[in-house]
Formats: C-alpha cells, sequence, structure tokens
C-alpha cells in the first residue's frame, strides 16, 4: 500500500512497561466519555483496545449505520478517529501517556456498513518524546488490509497537559 510517512532511521528500540496490560487484556478507558473508548457516550466508537505481546495492540468496530459516509460505506474520519483511537492506545504498553501530533490514514477498499473492521497497531520506536506507530486494518482475512494509518505521538504529563480544559469538560 502507498503511503508518504517516513519514519526517522534511527528510532530507539523499546521494551514493554512492566506493568503494562497483560496480552490479551483489554487496555483500560483513557477516560469513561471518550469518544473512541468511553463506555458512557450514546454516540462513540466504544472501542476495545486488547494488548499484544509484544508491542502491538489489535482492536475491533461494526461498522453501524451512524458511521455512514458514501452510500453505504464508512466516513472516511469515522475510519481515522478508530485509527487515532487504536494507535494512541498502544503507547500506554510503554507507560506513556501520549496525545496525537500527526496522523496519515491511507484507504485502500470501501468498507461496507455491516463488516466488522479488525485493528492492529504497533509501536515503531520512540525519539525523545516522539513515538512513532503504524496500523492496519483488515475485514477478516489479515492478508486483504483495506485500510492503513501511521501515527506520531507526542508524551505529555496528564495532568498539566487538560488541566486548562478540564474544568470546562462536558461529562454526557
Ligand atoms: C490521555 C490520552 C488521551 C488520548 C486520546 C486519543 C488521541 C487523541 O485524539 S489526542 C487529541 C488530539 N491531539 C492534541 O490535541 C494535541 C495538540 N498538540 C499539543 O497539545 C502540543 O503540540 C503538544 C503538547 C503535543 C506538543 O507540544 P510541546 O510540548 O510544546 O512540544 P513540541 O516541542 O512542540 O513537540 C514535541 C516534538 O514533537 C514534534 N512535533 C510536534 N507536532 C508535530 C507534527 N505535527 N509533526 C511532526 N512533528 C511534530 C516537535 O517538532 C518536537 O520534536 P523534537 O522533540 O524533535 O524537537
Amino acid at each position: 500500500m502507498k503511503h508518504a510517512f517516513v519514519p526517522p532511521a534511527d528510532l530507539e528500540p523499546l521494551v514493554r512497561h512492566p506493568k503494562a496490560t497483560g496480552p490479551g487484556q483489554h487496555i483500560g478507558l483513557h477516560h469513561s466519555t471518550c469518544f473512541g473508548c468511553g463506555d458512557d457516550t450514546p454516540l462513540g466508537l466504544h472501542l476495545k483496545v486488547i494488548a499484544g505481546d509484544d508491542l502491538s495492540v489489535t482492536a475491533q468496530m461494526p461498522v453501524v449505520d451512524w458511521m455512514q459516509g458514501g452510500p453505504g460505506v464508512i466516513h472516511g474520519g469515522v475510519l481515522s478517529a478508530a485509527f487515532d483511537e487504536v494507535t494512541g492506545t498502544a503507547p500506554l504498553l510503554i507507560g506513556a501517556p501520549v496525545v496525537t501530533v500527526h496522523l496519515e490514514v491511507d484507504f485502500a477498499k470501501p468498507i461496507p456498513l455491516g463488516s466488522t473492521l479488525h485493528f492492529e497497531a504497533r509501536i515503531l520506536g520512540k525519539q525523545g518524546r516522539k513515538i512513532y506507530l503504524a496500523a492496519s486494518a483488515h475485514l477478516g482475512d489479515p492478508e486483504q488490509i483495506v485500510a492503513s494509518a501511521h501515527a506520531l505521538f507526542v508524551t505529555i504529563d496528564v495532568q498539566k497537559h487538560f488541566a486548562e480544559h478540564y474544568d470546562k469538560r462536558v461529562i454526557l
């Protein structure tokens, strides 16, 4: 699949955090009203991201009617949000809370309503506070990739980063 993203050649190798969620286990929510993973949002992706046994994660997402963009197929922004969530959760495996600074998505095939997307994301490496990731999605056959993504996240101090906006939050 063609893409424009080129990670640096000198990425630092990484290891799992000793307290990282175990392989096959659900990685905890960012927060309960997160659009990507929260349980308490009426409209949200409700993604359950599962830790792999290395520096990877997986998730599944049923493609339901409200996600429609073109007739009968998923909206590209919804798919991008799912990639954002899945890639943004993976750095918790190395104990790093992050926010997205760059996300690119390659759309290879139309993704029909009624299908189930299977995501896989993996950490490629780190450079200072920057964490590089790659992800892909298929509809049940891992050999048939329907979309892929590359992302750059930056580690943050969660308390400081969200301090200004936390009091303006809307809990649905
Ligand atoms: C708790 C986690 C919830 C996760 C939810 C799911 C993921 C999300 O959707 S997060 C929401 C969307 N993202 C955001 O809101 C982030 C908005 N951006 C910011 O707040 C700031 O840019 C922030 C804090 C990330 C970085 O700012 P700051 O701390 O000043 O660092 P800064 O020096 O600018 O950038 C750090 C490094 O990243 C690089 N960088 C920053 N943005 C980019 C970019 N778009 N492309 C390439 N590199 C970038 C910088 O060049 C710098 O590199 P180096 O260390 O080599 O000099």
